[in-house]
Parts: C-alpha cells; sequence; structure tokens
C-alpha cells in the first residue's frame, strides 16, 4: 500500500513493545530502537516503520517525503492523571507553602482543593472551556497527544457534570483525545465535614446520571487522611464497578491508609501517588494487575522529599506509568517532560523506561492501547518528534521544551521552525 506521507531520516525512533500487556520488570527497560528510521503514514494511521530507504511499495507518485534528520521520534505522549478542568488559580497558597504549611494543613483551614471548589462552582461553561482549552494548547505543545481529565471541583452534581461536559465537548474540539474520570469524591464538602457518609452516598446516586449521558469512563476517589477512608472508598468505587465503570484511586499520597488494598480487591486500573507505598502493598499491586501511576511533579512542587519507589515496583513487577497530576494546587504544570525528567533524576529509572511508561504503559492505563502508545501499523498516526538526536538527549537535557513537531492521527499540529532549522 502506498503511504500518504514518509517521515524520514530520523535519527532514532523510539517504538515500545506492545506486549498486549503493561510492561513490567525487564520489559519495561526494553523497546525498538531504530536508526535512520522512517514512519509511513497513510490517513491517519501508522502504515509502517522501518530504517534506512522506505520500501518502494510504500512510494507512489503522490507520496510526501519528509526529511527529520537529527530528529528523534516517539509514539505521542499520553498524561493518564489531570484535573484539567478548574476555576480559578491558587498561587496565593504558594507563600504559605514557602512558610511551611502542609498540603493537608491548607485543605482543613478550607484552603486546597476546597478554595478551586468555590471557583469552580462559580466558572461558567464557557469559563471553564476556555481555561481548559489554553491548558491543552500548552499540552499538545509539548508533545502530548492523550491525556485523562478528572472532574472533582465541584462536589455538587451541578458543577461536576459542568466539568465532565467541558472535557467531552474538548475531546470533540481539540487535537488532543481526552479520557474522562469522575472524581464527584475528590474533598468532603464543607457542610458535611462530619457527615462524609452521607456525601459518600450523594456522590454513589451521581454515579447513573454520569453512566446515562455518557461523561465518563472512569470513577476515582481521593482516599487520604482527612478527605475519604479505605471503606469509603471500596463502598463508592464497588457502586461504581457495578455500573460498568472502570476504577482508578488516589492512594498512599500523604499517609498508606488502606487505597491501595481497596485498589487491589477491587481489580482497579491503576493506582495514583503511591508515595507512601508500604513493601506489602507494592506486591498487592503486582498481584492484583493494578498499574502505579507515579506523579513526581507533586512531590517536587509540595517541596517534600519523598518519592514514589518507581524502581522497586517496576522489580517487583508492576506496569508503571508517569504523569503530571496538573491541578492547580498540588502540581500546577503540564509539562510532561520535566514529569519524565523527574522520573529519571529523583527516581533513577533509565530513558527506555521513561518514555515506556508515558507511552504504552500510559495507553493501557487509559484503556486505548489498542489505538495508540506505540508505532505500530494500524495504531493513529500520533508522533512526537524532539530536536535531539536520541531519547537519552531529550531526558538529559531537562526543564526544555525540546519537541520540534507533533502529529496527531497524521496531521501536523505542531511545528516549532525554530528548531527545524539545520
Ligand atoms: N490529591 C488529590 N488531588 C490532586 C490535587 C488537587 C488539588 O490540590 O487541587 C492530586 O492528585 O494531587
Ligand atoms: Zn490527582
Amino acid at each position: 500500500m502506498q503511504a500518504d506521507k514518509i517521515l524520514v531520516h530520523f535519527s532514532q525512533i523510539f517504538n515500545p513493545n506492545d506486549q498486549g500487556k503493561p510492561l513490567t520488570k525487564e520489559a519495561m527497560n526494553e523497546a525498538q530502537i531504530i536508526e535512520d528510521g522512517f514512519i509511513a503514514i497513510k490517513d491517519d494511521k501508522i502504515l509502517a516503520i522501518g530504517s534506512g530507504e522506505p520500501d518502494a511499495e510504500l512510494q507512489g507518485e503522490n507520496t510526501e517525503i519528509i526529511d527529520y534528520s537529527g530528529k528523534t521520534a516517539t509514539p505521542g505522549l499520553i498524561d493518564c492523571h489531570t484535573h484539567l478542568v478548574y476555576g480559578g488559580s491558587r498561587e496565593h497558597e504558594f507563600a504559605q507553602k514557602l512558610n511551611g504549611a502542609s498540603y493537608l494543613e491548607i485543605l482543613e483551614q478550607g484552603g486546597g482543593i476546597l478554595s478551586t471548589v468555590e471557583s469552580t462552582q462559580a466558572a461558567s461553561f464557557e469559563e471553564l472551556y476556555d481555561k481548559t482549552n489554553r491548558l491543552l494548547d500548552y499540552m499538545l505543545d509539548y508533545g502530548v497527544t492523550s491525556a485523562e481529565a478528572k472532574s472533582g471541583y465541584g462536589l455538587n452534581w451541578e458543577t461536576e457534570k459542568r466539568q465532565l461536559e467541558v472535557a467531552k465537548k474538548l475531546n470533540e474540539d481539540h487535537p488532543i483525545d481526552l479520557v474522562s474520570t469522575f472524581m464527584g469524591a475528590h474533598a468532603i464538602p464543607k457542610d458535611l465535614r462530619d457527615n462524609s457518609d452521607v456525601f459518600i452516598d450523594q456522590v454513589i446516586d451521581m454515579l447513573p446520571k454520569v453512566k446515562e449521558e455518557n461523561l465518563a469512563e472512569f470513577c476515582d476517589i481521593f482516599c487520604e487522611t482527612g478527605n475519604f477512608t479505605a471503606d469509603q472508598s471500596h463502598r463508592l468505587l464497588q457502586a461504581a464497578k457495578d455500573l460498568g465503570f472502570k476504577l482508578r484511586i488516589h492512594a498512599d499520597e500523604i499517609d498508606s491508609i488502606g487505597g491501595v488494598d481497596v485498589a487491589a480487591e477491587l481489580g482497579a486500573t491503576s493506582a495514583e501517588h503511591l508515595m507512601k507505598i508500604t513493601d506489602d502493598g507494592i506486591d498487592k499491586l503486582a498481584e492484583a494487575d493494578v498499574i502505579a501511576n507515579v506523579l513526581p511533579g507533586t512531590t517536587f512542587s509540595l517541596m517534600e522529599d519523598t518519592y514514589a519507589p518507581a524502581r522497586k515496583m517496576i522489580d517487583a513487577g508492576v506496569g508503571l506509568t508517569l504523569s503530571t497530576d496538573c491541578n492547580p494546587g498540588s502540581c500546577p504544570t503540564i509539562n510532561i517532560q520535566f514529569i519524565m525528567q523527574l522520573g529519571s533524576f529523583m527516581m533513577q529509572l533509565t530513558p527506555v523506561e521513561v518514555f515506556n511508561a508515558v507511552t504504552i504503559n500510559a495507553a493501557y492505563s487509559i484503556d486505548r492501547a489498542d489505538t495508540v502508545g506505540s508505532l505500530d501499523q494500524g495504531k493513529q498516526a500520533d508522533i512526537a518528534i524532539f530536536d535531539t538526536p536520541n531519547i537519552d538527549y531529550a531526558i538529559y537535557f531537562f526543564a526544555t521544551n525540546l519537541i520540534s513537531s507533533v502529529y496527531k492521527n497524521g496531521q501536523e499540529v505542531i511545528k516549532h521552525t525554530a528548531y527545524s532549522k539545520k
């Protein structure tokens, strides 16, 4: 079959080995590394990848050949944990943090998530749409082509619904593919502070409405001291599972209070944060095939020093992903490249492990591995092109946007012309 376009002479192509499940252990540190590589695209899909001159049968009269000498191609990056749709911002908490106030202390005083809940409840659909659209533009610019987006700044049905509708509309309108998660139980509303079981009942009542209106595939909860207990998390996630939701859980971020056990018992797709996970917890995730999603930008931004034990988790057989956790409080960034670099600098992951974490494993985490996450024939032609000779350079040269171009469904949607100079 003839290609519409062939991108040629990449100094390196990184293509994960899609083995039908998240990569773990040694497989996490393996991938196809192709030198002088080409990628042939037909319509919106990958037709072939290889090395050297593309096969004659791929080239027709109208096939466009585009030279990417000196650059590196990887699958489009996938940010599989974000809280993208929110009102307001929280830079005022920064001074409190610098003065030593902890994340949970700020929340206890009615700030933190509860402050963003107030701003989000007050924001219109259009305001939330414009703000999120802008974040998505930045993300695309950094090489992200798919992302997960959670609700959770509503704490009432009206606002949760608005957040989810914004994500649904942007999934249609913006080049980035969005997978939605309903996180109604993100914090306890002020008026139910001493009645959090009643609030869990209210969130359970929202689940059928989310389903009926097809507003989210996943359900998530913040299982943490001062927020929701393991029992409450189990109750909500069991109800969600019964309705056909796939599950995620914020667990072991600040304290280890049983969220990991809930994830393993209910067969959650992913457990997230895990800075305080125990060895026993790691074994439980491995046995239950729950993906561990680690968010090193949150440790960095909260000015903590405990990073999730990513190396231990990989070695124990847990599938690992890395994400920004983009949100206005604990991690205000969309820069997935910086997060990947933290994965190496602070968690000692190799560049191959890091790229596998944000491509194929992240695709499994959002249940899209059949269409994205690798550059295999038939998958969406979602490609991140780095202005670097190899993936090692893309980790080593940190805190700089190293993207040269981004292809989404076979179309070049980002082109940084300054980097295109030879
Ligand atoms: N920890 C809970 N939720 C978010 C933070 C949300 C916020 O602070 O606004 C997180 O994943 O870090
Ligand atoms: Zn989160």
